[in-house]
């Protein structure tokens, strides 16, 4: 993706560093000239390889659009069979029973911290809307909490937020290797978001979080493969060094959220090994990257969105294998994220929701994982409480899983299911008020009582573009065809168009929304994420 803006020579603060977006007095203390050649450094090096990897899946692509499908690597069997463990884990990383994740928005970074989780992943990914104040001030926040200093007061309520004397670990998840940071031109070229938000946070943090008895902490999402793995390798090896500091202090855990992901396991774990404590079922977009990577299979359709669980044999297995994988190597296997959330004003359907995200969290410390995530403050002692209950020690590394073998079968069993015309009007309804959201610059939104974001939303647009491609059929004969698409769609914008009547922000982005989600969903080509053309809408160039 590229886009034309006036180069000029006054934005460069460091030689071939052109700043596009606004630089307040604020954003300067981030976009210093230091921190400008730190992450330039980054993306000289890295950025080519990043470019050649992100084809390499075009590539992979082709491989699945002509009927092969992904099995466990012949030329890595060596690492799979051979006898190797990851470095030791860091002492305040060794208990992650509950971990919440949340946007790096003021207010919910300290709300987090304080939550009472053992660990809070920061998001500039799938809960984030990547508009430059919200990856400027995100980092000004992040640099706030580290050096403990952040506070809030609540315009609206007056309620003042600062820091508790124990707050929870802070890791830090930046954007895809997919997304660039287009308000960033290195030698003219758009800059990896990735190296963005990781050389921001790392160079301005790293040293301090090592004065103050912790270090500095990733998630890295959506990586499809090994290679992808050894470049964020390179990438530590070079920032530890650029820093002064000992290779391995960066200590990440990998987001395994692709069923490519799925067969590579250990391999990642391998390119990883000095720097990486475990993998984590990032459910949502594992889910978005199976309909993604066989959307041209008529055999792969799966049904509404609401039947694929965890608990579908596909899911399991995957869930399965991440334990059994990262226990054998010493790593943790964190579970994933329920969407549910809770209801205000209705203690019945608050209950229920309580007790999904309870039987999902039971399900987890059940098959062995070392810990899980919610998305809010009121979910953090429903989680504790069963992993307290059911994890005695620590962590369950000792679990081995042993007796289980999962193949490439169990990975790729397609569940089965319905496909319904309310699956579709939901897909429809969410798809298009998250983007909404997304382009009015919130990233994680409550939509129908659910938790929705980046992931979620993903599930909702590529559904709809495969159901029409493959002209599934509804549990009631009708075909998903373009004339029914219409209709649904067509009464669905005006009653979503009623629903945020008293909503003036997102009035102003609802017709976009609108317009993007029927392309992406009618599209002949299917864009591989949602997020790249949504995102040049919310370019903004200050010169
Ligand atoms: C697929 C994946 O990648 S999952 C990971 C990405 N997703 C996430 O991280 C989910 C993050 N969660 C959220 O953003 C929010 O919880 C939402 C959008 C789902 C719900 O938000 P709301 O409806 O506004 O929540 P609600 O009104 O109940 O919030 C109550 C309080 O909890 C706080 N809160 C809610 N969620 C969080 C959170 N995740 N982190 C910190 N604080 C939070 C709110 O700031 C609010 O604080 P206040 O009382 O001081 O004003
Ligand atoms: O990042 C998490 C997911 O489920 O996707
Ligand atoms: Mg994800």
């Amino acid at each position: 993706m590229t886009f034309t803006a006036p180069l000029q020579k006054d934005n460069q603060i460091v030689n071939g560093v052109n700043l596009l977006g606004k630089v307040s007095a604020e954003y300067a203390e981030i976009l210093t000239k230091e921190a400008l050649e730190f992450i330039a450094m980054l993306q000289r090096r890295f950025g080519g390889e990043r470019e050649r990897l992100l084809k390499l899946r075009e590539y992979a692509q082709q491989q699945f659009d002509a009927g092969i499908l992904p099995d466990f690597p012949a030329e890595t069997e060596a690492i799979r069979n051979g006898d190797w463990k990851i470095a030791p884990i860091p002492q305040d990383l060794l208990d992650r029973r509950v971990e919440i994740t949340g946007p790096t928005d003021r207010k919910m970074v300290i709300n987090a911290l304080n939550s009472g989780a053992n660990a809070f992943m920061a998001d500039f990914e799938d809960s984030n809307s990547p508009t430059w104040d919200n990856m400027v001030s995100g980092q000004i926040n992040l640099r706030d909490a580290v050096n403990r200093t952040i506070d809030f007061t609540d315009s609206k309520t007056g309620k003042e937020y600062k820091l508790n004397e124990k707050t929870a670990v802070l890791i830090v998840r930046p954007r895809g290797w997919h997304l660039p940071e287009s308000h960033v031109l290195v030698d003219g070229r758009p800059m990896s978001g990735s190296l963005f938000d990781f050389g921001l946070y790392f160079f301005h943090n790293a040293h301090k979080l090592i004065e103050n008895g912790t270090g500095p902490y990733f998630y890295l999402p959506k990586l499809e493969n090994r290679y992808e793995a050894a470049l964020w390798n390179q990438v530590f090896v070079a920032a530890q060094e650029a820093l002064g500091l000992p290779i391995g202090t960066i200590k990440a855990t990998v987001l395994l959220e692709t069923i490519l992901a799925s067969f590579e396991m250990d391999e990642i774990l391998y390119e990883l090994r000095d720097h990486i404590v475990g993998l984590n079922c990032g459910r949502w977009d594992y889910i978005f990257s199976f309909i993604k990577k066989f959307r041209n299979r008529p055999d792969f359709v799966l049904p509404d969105r609401n039947e694929v669980t965890m608990t579908c044999h596909f899911m399991r297995s995957y869930s399965r294998l991440v334990i059994k994988t990262c226990h054998r190597r010493g790593a943790f296997a964190m579970g994933g994220m329920a969407a549910q959330i809770p209801i205000k004003n209705d203690p019945a359907a608050n209950e229920a929701a309580f007790a999904k995200v309870r039987a999902d969290k039971e399900r987890e410390v059940g098959d062995g994982h070392d810990g899980t995530w919610v998305a809010h403050p009121a979910l953090v002692p429903i989680a504790r409480e069963v992993f307290d209950r059911q994890m005695t020690g620590p962590n369950q590394l000792s679990v081995l899983l042993n007796d289980i073998t999962i193949t490439a079968e169990d990975l790729l069993a397609i569940p089965k299911g319905k496909i319904t015309e309310g699956g579709l009007r939901n897909n429809i309804r969410v798809g298009i008020l998250y983007l909404t959201a997304w382009l009015a610059g919130n990233g994680c939104v409550p939509l129908y009582n659910l938790m929705e974001d980046a992931a979620t939303a993903e599930i909702c647009r590529a559904q709809v573009w495969q159901w029409l491609r493959h002209q599934a059929k509804l549990e009631d004969g009708r075909t998903v065809d373009r004339a029914l698409f219409q209709t649904i769609v067509e009464e669905e914008i005006a009653a979503l168009r009623r629903e945020i009547a008293d909503r003036s922000s997102w009035k102003a982005t609802f017709d976009r929304a609108t317009e993007l989600f029927t392309e992406l969903v009618t599209t002949e080509r299917f864009e591989e994420f949602l997020t790249l053309p949504a995102y040049r809408h919310l370019v903004t160039f200050s010169n």
